[in-house]
């Protein structure tokens, strides 16, 4: 079924009240409502003044540690959405076990589906990318594709979100409503996290598909140790959040050499990042200014990286692997990457998906890799893959 999934923009208004959500294993923030809602880019340099204007605002109405929540893009020349909540709480850990929302009754029919681009320009661009590893100083660069899907019928929000938690109870989860939709998502992957002079990171790259019988799923997990290709893909990632943070962060610990993560679709490189800032005062945001997009996102070297995927890419990436998280007026906060997500509009739904492309890269191999990461959301709606 190749339509052209045609109604995406026009679908109905459902999550003006929906809330705010973000559950990780060291923050729980629930919110409701928007007083407010940043729209700027991150690289404005009037940003940190209009955050302090609404941080200050919001103190002068009694409310002692004020936050914001929301979505920063991939590309920090775009507007962030970034809302000062009507209503906030805030918890260490989520005080709830998620695996009791699991719902195996919640199944979606696709009734169209399409992937931008299709597989044969995906494919060109990898080769564009292998071209220019040979001709300029590109060594790597991510690119993605997209995949629009028209459902049956529209979305229960409560149910998927619900989903998405019980089924990777080890991610960071996040509900953010979004212009007349919603981003939800379990990401694996934390860019930052702030508390007082703590910094942390949790970069990942380098991937392999989980299997289903125990003896596949060690070997794909030792395949993708031993693989030089995702070994040098994932260090070009840490090398350059070693450099971003250096003059932020005094000592630090950044282990030589890469553990094994998975989640319940995917087994990934990751490396555990931790460091103690020079001034606790450095605020979150200036953080990421210097850090994002990581060669997991975007490449190396970093502009170059941008360009290519400004050139090559047929889709806005927006919040797709950008940031989600919260952020309160002392500096502190935590940020997911925007990945293992979908934007959701009734019946209309994105997905997204990216992979590092590096010289050892096999063009058809990403086209799979890109396709198994979207299977964590696929599952969460209850598609089966041999809908698509
Ligand atoms: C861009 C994505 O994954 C990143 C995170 C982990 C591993 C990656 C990789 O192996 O290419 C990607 O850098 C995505 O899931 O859409």
């Amino acid at each position: 079924m190749d339509t052209l999934v045609s109604g995406y923009s026009k679908s109905a208004s459902i999550t003006a009240s929906a809330p705010f959500l973000f559950y990780s294993n060291s923050s729980s923030v629930r919110c409701k409502g928007a007083k407010k809602v940043l729209e700027r880019p991150l690289a404005d340099p009037l940003f940190t003044q209009h955050l302090d204007e609404l941080f200050t605002a919001e103190k002068a109405l009694g409310v002692e540690n004020p936050i914001v929540v929301g979505a920063i893009p991939f590309d920090l020349e775009q507007p962030t959405h970034l809302i000062v909540p009507e209503w906030f709480t805030f918890q260490s850990v989520p005080s709830f076990d998620m695996s009791l929302f699991n719902d195996r009754s919640f199944k979606h029919k696709v009734r169209a589906h399409q992937f931008f681009p299709e597989h044969d320009a995906f494919i060109h661009g990898v080769n564009q990318a292998h071209t220019l590893f040979g001709d300029t100083e590109l060594k790597k660069v991510v690119l993605s594709r997209l995949l629009e899907l028209e459902l049956d019928q529209p979305v229960d929000l409560s149910r998927l979100m619900g989903n998405v938690m019980a089924q990777n109870p080890n991610a960071y989860h996040f509900n953010l409503p979004i212009r007349e939709g919603v981003l939800i998502g379990a990401s694996p992957e934390l860019l930052i996290r702030k508390t007082a002079d703590k910094v942390y990171s949790n970069p990942l790259a380098g991937s392999a598909k989980r299997q289903c019988h125990e003896e596949a799923d060690v070997a794909a997990a030792d395949g993708l140790w031993n693989s030089t290709k995702d070994q040098y893909e994932h260090r070009l990632v840490v090398d350059s959040i070693r450099s971003s943070i250096a003059r932020y962060v005094g000592s630090k610990v950044i282990p030589d050499t890469p553990s094994l993560i998975n989640t319940p679709t995917m087994w990934h490189l990751s490396t555990q990042i931790e460091g103690r800032l020079r001034d606790s005062n450095t605020s979150i945001f200036e953080l990421i200014r210097s850090i994002h997009p990581t060669p997991a996102m975007g490449g190396t070297p970093s502009k170059l990286a941008k360009q290519v995927i400004d050139d090559v890419e047929p889709h806005d990436r927006c919040f797709f692997s950008g940031l989600v998280g919260w952020a309160d007026s002392q500096g502190n906060g935590e940020w997911a990457i925007a990945i293992r997500c979908a934007e959701v509009k009734g019946a209309f739904v994105r997905l997204f998906a990216g992979a590092g492309i590096v010289p050892q890269s096999d063009p058809e191999m990403e086209w799979i890799e890109t396709g198994n990461k979207m299977q964590t959301m696929l599952n969460a709606f209850g598609i089966e893959r041999s809908a698509l």
